[in-house]
């Protein structure tokens, strides 16, 4: 049995987390964190299962007085870095879907997972087919070195560009030498036009209600183009993956930022 605690359990991601953990046998959800209703249990909410796990609004409180070994994380990038870091402090493993996290976040929680020796994962996308996409986006890479990356999400998303963005860029990086895309004397007349800029490639983020989560990452070649996308049309598409994260975490001793290095 794996004890769980979940933190954003009222958010679009924590509420089917909150359903995964409920329906498998092997996880048991012991408390959730949330903004608001400490002292209640979860079965007190309107919309949730009859779990009787309690909630905090303060994650140390919370694991100072529940036995967990996961805590997932799927809040705002703020909260979810301040999490991932209490969670190491106390020797319980984070899970962490929450995305906006920087390069030197991720380097000083990988740090703090090393002194602690203990497991985490931080995973900017928990969907298998956006993991694939990454991968194959990187295996392209090194024959289309010029590559565009648009994300599309939903208009309530914090930050830009996505975390799976970021990945995608951080990949295709480690296959593709560092050279400015583009014409030397390109101009934006309307600052932004470009998109962001990730050593040398560009990152445009779409932001539109109707939209889950979806990504192209184009690849321009002499005479041809290359698309590679992902579509992910609910927050089931998710879960999987968020399930896989909870067990192999507690085979790992250090720090694992995404999905792909643990899958075959
Ligand atoms: N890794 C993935 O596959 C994946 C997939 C979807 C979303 N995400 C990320 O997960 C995060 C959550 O996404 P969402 O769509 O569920 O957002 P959401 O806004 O629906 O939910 C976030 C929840 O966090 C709660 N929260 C905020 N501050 C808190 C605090 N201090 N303590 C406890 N709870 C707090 C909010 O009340 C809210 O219920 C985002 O960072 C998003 O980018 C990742
Ligand atoms: O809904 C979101 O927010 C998502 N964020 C992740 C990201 O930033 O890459 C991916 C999936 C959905």
């Amino acid at each position: 049995m794996i004890r769980i605690v979940i933190a954003g359990p009222r958010g679009r991601m924590g509420r089917e987390a909150v359903s995964l953990v409920h329906h498998t046998e092997h996880f048991e959800l012991v408390a959730v964190v949330d903004r608001m209703n400490e002292g209640k249990t979860l079965a007190e909410l309107e919309g949730f299962p009859a779990i009787d796990a309690p909630i905090f609004t303060d994650l140390e409180r919370c694991l100072q007085t529940v036995q967990a070994d996961v805590v997932i994380d799927l809040t705002t990038p703020e909260v979810g870095k301040r999490h991932t870091e209490i969670a190491l402090r106390y020797g319980v493993r984070p899970v962490v879907g929450t995305t906006g996290f920087t390069e030197e976040d991720i380097a000083r929680l990988t740090q703090v997972a090393e002194e602690k020796k203990i497991g985490a994962i931080i995973a900017p996308n928990f969907a298998i087919g956006a993991i694939l996409m990454m991968k194959f986006a990187q295996m392209a890479a090194k024959y289309f070195p010029h590559v565009e990356i648009i994300e599309l999400h939903h208009d309530q998303k914090l930050d830009a560009p996505s975390g799976t963005a970021l990945k995608t860029a951080q990949l295709i990086q480690q296959v593709r030498s560092s050279f400015m895309q583009g014409h030397p004397a390109e101009k934006e007349t309307i600052e932004g036009a470009r998109g962001a800029l990730y050593d040398g490639m560009r990152i445009h983020s779409v932001r539109l209600p109707g939209l889950v989560a979806h990504q192209e990452v184009i690849f321009g070649g002499d005479g041809q183009t290359l698309t590679i996308r992902h579509d992910s049309f609910n927050r089931a598409s998710f879960m999987s993956g968020v399930r896989f994260a909870v067990e192999t975490v507690m085979k790992l001793e250090t720090l694992v930022y995404g999905l792909e290095h643990l899958i075959e």
